[in-house]
């Protein structure tokens, strides 16, 4: 092996990148634990931390040299003040809130991962996360998604609403809570249908409620294979929908949505797309994930592009997404501009 002269080869980024698990692990811990919302309630030294949350003070004064060294909180004296981001995405009742994604590590991530090996090995996914058992899950990972995808949404609205027609008729598949798909319809004063099962469906109902759309928004619940898609529509929305599944269902899903679009209309897909290159951490980790959950993968680009052009809505415009991982693709009839 030879070394460039003057350069040192070190296991630094290798040992780094064995702690991923205590990482998430140790948000995980003070999300359970409240302990950002505690601080930002003005409980700020370990022994009033310890007493608000009820948890040790030997086991919080780990849990905070963790958050500190991690830059989560900083460390003034025996007080701690909370970073700018934690406030923002980790304080509960925060406008930005995404605390529930620790519902997403306790459910899913720490059960699927240590089970990496053998999905590498045999190719067989260790948990189906569409399985019908599978409902408990997403009723505690829905709410995380849904505060994502409300942005999503409102960001969609503002990049494509030139190619929408007014007050419009929305189709939502795949809608979880609903969010990305409400965010459409107050944005462009449309009116929305949701397809998703039960569990997902009854809360849509209510938070579509909660937001005053009143008629303007009805879910059906039901497999979206099964369900009656009632076209036309001169939107329709598949967030997040597709990686769950592999190219031949994709295929059908596009199909489908051919045949219930209007002439005009617009097919607007968010996904997890990985970058060309192929060096984004989180698409790469994301395929990882879906191949112990699912028959599906984070496609490519270049993959949605045929594959749309094969049921004759060639892509219009795709979007990188200001924040997060995911990419807007907007397809209509026609040819590609
Ligand atoms: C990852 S979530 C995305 C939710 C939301 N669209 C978003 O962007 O956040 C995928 C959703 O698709 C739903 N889904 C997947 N396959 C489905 C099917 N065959 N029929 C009905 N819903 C389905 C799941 O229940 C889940 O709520």
């Amino acid at each position: 092996m030879s070394e460039q002269p003057g350069t040192t080869t070190t296991p630094a980024r290798i040992l780094d990148f064995a702690w991923g698990l205590g990482r998430t692990a140790t948000l995980v811990t003070a999300l359970d634990l409240d302990v950002f919302t505690s601080i930002a309630e003005g409980h700020d030294t370990v022994e009033d931390l310890a007493h608000r949350t009820g948890a040790s003070l030997r086991g919080l004064r780990a849990l905070l040299t963790a958050l500190h060294a991690s830059e989560f909180v900083h460390r003034e004296g025996d007080r701690y003040r909370l970073a700018d981001d934690t406030a923002l995405y980790l304080v509960r009742g925060s406008r930005a809130y995404l605390g529930d994604m620790r519902h997403i590590h306790r459910e899913l991530n720490f059960r699927i991962w240590p089970q990496l090996t053998e999905a590498v090995r045999t190719d067989t996914p260790c948990q189906e996360i569409f399985a019908d058992r599978a409902d408990d899950v997403w009723t505690k990972i829905t709410p995380y998604l849904d505060a994502l995808a409300v942005g999503a949404g409102r960001w969609i609205a503002g990049v494509a609403g030139d190619l929408v027609k007014p007050r419009p008729r929305i189709l939502d598949v795949g809608c979880g809570y609903g969010g990305s798909g409400r965010a459409l319809a107050e944005s462009w004063d449309g009116a929305v249908v949701g397809i998703d099962r039960e569990v997902s469906v009854s809360q849509a109902r209510r938070l579509a409620r909660e937001a005053g759309l009143g008629d303007r928004a009805e879910y059906w619940a039901g497999d979206l294979f099964a369900v009656p898609w009632d076209g036309p529509y001169d939107v329709i929305l598949l967030g997040n929908l597709l990686h769950g599944y592999p190219p031949a269902q994709v295929l059908k899903i596009l199909e489908l949505c051919t045949a219930a679009l209007a002439d005009d209309g617009v097919l607007l897909l968010d996904e997890i797309v990985p970058d060309d290159t192929e060096t984004d951490p989180v698409g790469a980790f994301f395929s990882l994930q879906m191949l112990m959950t699912s028959a599906g993968s984070a496609h490519g680009l270049d993959d949605y592009g045929r594959w749309l052009a094969d049921v004759g809505l060639p892509v219009r415009r795709q979007l990188r997404a200001p924040t997060g991982p995911g990419t807007l693709v907007v397809a209509t009839r026609g040819r590609p501009s």
